[in-house]
């Protein structure tokens, strides 16, 4: 669906998307994430054909962008960080004006309005001026606005910023909807982790710049090294059980906590299964564990360092 090869956008001296290679498959919702000034917004720019890279290539559908700019950029929806919409125009106006920069018109415009509309439960509101919308609502009529010339590829650059969380909860699973079920490929970033880690199979960490991570949460996890945790209650937890916990394979720490073994796996998709079998093999029989993986919120940070960007 889209590759870019090795693409650089310089400003000035300033190197803001450095060398950058990375391929997005189709109907994959792909989760772009970076700390501040990562450069995230750049690369989605040059992928909408708003801003030309410095060098390299992006091809969409097979496509060199440069060459087929028209064609290429009508396969995209681009739902920029900040609200683009008139506020004196009614949602289905601003919507009416977005389609027909598509060429829409006529009979074929109303219905992509009327569509787009639903898509994001706006028909009730539709002939209310913009001005008066909350921000959430407004968020809603630029991803309306994003999907009138049906684009196969959507772009989201951080769609949810200052909205409450109903309104958030909407958004993706709208998001959700159009990759799932109409099989829209999406590329969304954000900030918010939990969101990243509900609609998106795929992650690409952005760092100074440069590709820092890509790979399922798993494969990146697993990749660093990341472990996972299993907490076990047992009929007799003490410190014996603790010593024969920590000597089996694939343990790397196990400590006694509120009357529990909580024990630190290497990452594996078996590592919770096997530990359990080995326990249980040496007369450990767990009564109740719970099992926690990495959070999507711990790779990035351990990718990307601690230290604060801005
Ligand atoms: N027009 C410009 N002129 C000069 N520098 C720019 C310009 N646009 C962006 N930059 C710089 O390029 C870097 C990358 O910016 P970009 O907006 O792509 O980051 P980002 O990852 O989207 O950040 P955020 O998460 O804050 O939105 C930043 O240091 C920014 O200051």
């Amino acid at each position: 669906m889209l590759e870019l090869i090795e693409i650089s956008k310089t400003y000035g001296s300033y190197t803001a998307v450095d060398r950058l290679s990375l391929k997005v498959v189709p109907g994959e919702a792909l989760g772009l994430l970076g700390p501040n000034g990562a450069g995230k917004s750049t690369l989605v720019s040059m992928i909408a054909g708003i801003l030309a890279p410095t060098s390299g290539r992006i091809r969409i559908a097979g496509q060199e962008l440069t060459r087929h700019t028209k064609e290429l950029k009508a396969k995209i929806g681009i739902v920029p960080q900040d609200i683009a919409l008139y506020e004196a125009l009614t949602a289905r106006d601003n919507l009416e004006f977005f389609g027909s920069l598509y060429g829409l018109s006529g009979p074929l415009l109303k219905e992509r309005v009327r569509e787009a509309l639903d898509i994001v439960s706006l028909t009730d509101r539709q002939n209310e001026d913009v001005s008066s919308f909350s921000g959430g609502m407004k968020r809603r009529v630029n991803i309306a606005a994003s999907l009138i010339h049906h684009p196969s590829l959507l772009i989201l650059d951080e769609p949810t910023v200052g909205i409450d969380p109903q309104s958030r909860h909407q958004i993706l699973e709208t998001v959700k909807r159009l990759n799932r079920e109409q099989g829209v490929t999406v590329i969304y970033t954000s900030h918010y982790m939990e969101e990243v880690e509900q609609l998106c199979s795929r992650i690409a960490v952005v760092d100074h710049g440069r590709l820092a991570a890509e790979g399922t949460k798993q494969a990146i996890q697993a990749r660093l090294g990341l472990p996972h945790l299993l907490t076990v209650g047992l009929a007799e937890c003490g410190p014996a059980e603790r010593e024969l916990a920590a000597a089996l394979p694939g343990v790397r720490s196990a400590e006694l906590r509120e009357g529990r073994l909580a024990l630190l796996l290497a990452p594996s998709e078996t590592a919770a299964a096997d530990t359990l079998e080995a326990l249980a093999r040496k007369g450990l029989k767990p009564t109740r564990f719970s099992f926690e993986e990495a959070s999507l919120e711990q790779i990035f940070l351990n990718i990307t360092g601690g230290a604060p960007r801005d």
